[in-house]
């Protein structure tokens, strides 16, 4: 089989709540409506009201969830509020038949997986990276959306990623300082084109002041 071109590779980014990853995104499927797509997940929540199985979710039962974990048909899976949810290989392979790339917006357990079970799929991976802790702390605080605690909870689960970033696991660090700049990056590298210059990670160094972490 020939290798896939860049464009074909499914692109996963990461990185911490609030770093900017669906301001980026947004962004890209406002210039690109047609290029890119994502890939249908499937969970055994149940539908709320208007949401459509095959288009919001795959909307399956535990067992059958259950069975699919057991063939393997995963490329991650993770369990919220008692809810399975999970991308399935077959799901991403839809968005490539349809001519698309797959963009998969996956925090840090499920990169894991899809690192340790799938590398047949050939993903890219970025890693969206703050400027530093201060900046990160005052985006998510500045959405508006958490509360205190949850504000709390993220930046305890951006410490995490940021350590795993800093094991050098993604072909790719892309800086969101200045939003302009960030987008011109990230949208080479979702458009394939060679030869792209990735961003050094910052040291985000300064968590103390952010996270208390338990040693
Ligand atoms: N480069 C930037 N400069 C200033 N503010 C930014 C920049 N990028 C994003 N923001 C703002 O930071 C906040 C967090 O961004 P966003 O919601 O896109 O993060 P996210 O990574 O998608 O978070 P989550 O993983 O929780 O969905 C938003 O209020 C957004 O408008």
């Amino acid at each position: 089989m020939a290798p896939l071109t860049e464009f074909a590779r499914p692109l996963v980014m990461s990185g911490p709540s609030g770093t900017g990853k669906s301001t980026l995104l947004k962004r890209l499927f406002d210039e690109f409506p047609d290029k890119f797509g994502f890939s249908v997940s499937h969970t055994t929540r149940a539908p709320r009201p208007g949401e459509e199985d095959g288009k919001a979710y795959h909307f399956v039962s535990k067992e059958k969830f259950e069975e699919l974990i057991s063939q393997n048909a995963f490329l991650e899976t993770a369990k919220f509020s008692s809810n399975y949810y999970g991308t399935s290989v077959q799901a991403v392979k839809d968005v490539m038949q349809q001519g698309r790339r797959c963009i998969l917006d996956i925090e840090l357990q499920g990169v894991k997986q899809i690192k340790a079970n799938h590398p047949e799929l050939g993903c890219v991976y970025a890693f969206i990276s703050p400027p530093s802790w201060g900046v990160l702390a005052s985006r998510l605080k500045g959405r508006g959306t958490e509360s205190d605690a949850n504000v709390k909870a993220r930046l305890e689960a951006a410490y995490k990623e940021i350590e795993y970033a800093k094991e050098k696991m993604h072909d790719y660090v892309i800086v969101n300082d200045d939003l302009d700049r960030a987008y011109e990056l990230f949208k080479k590298l979702a458009l394939g084109e060679e030869n792209v210059k990735s961003d050094e990670l910052p040291p985000l160094d300064d968590h103390e002041d952010y996270v208390q972490i338990e040693k």
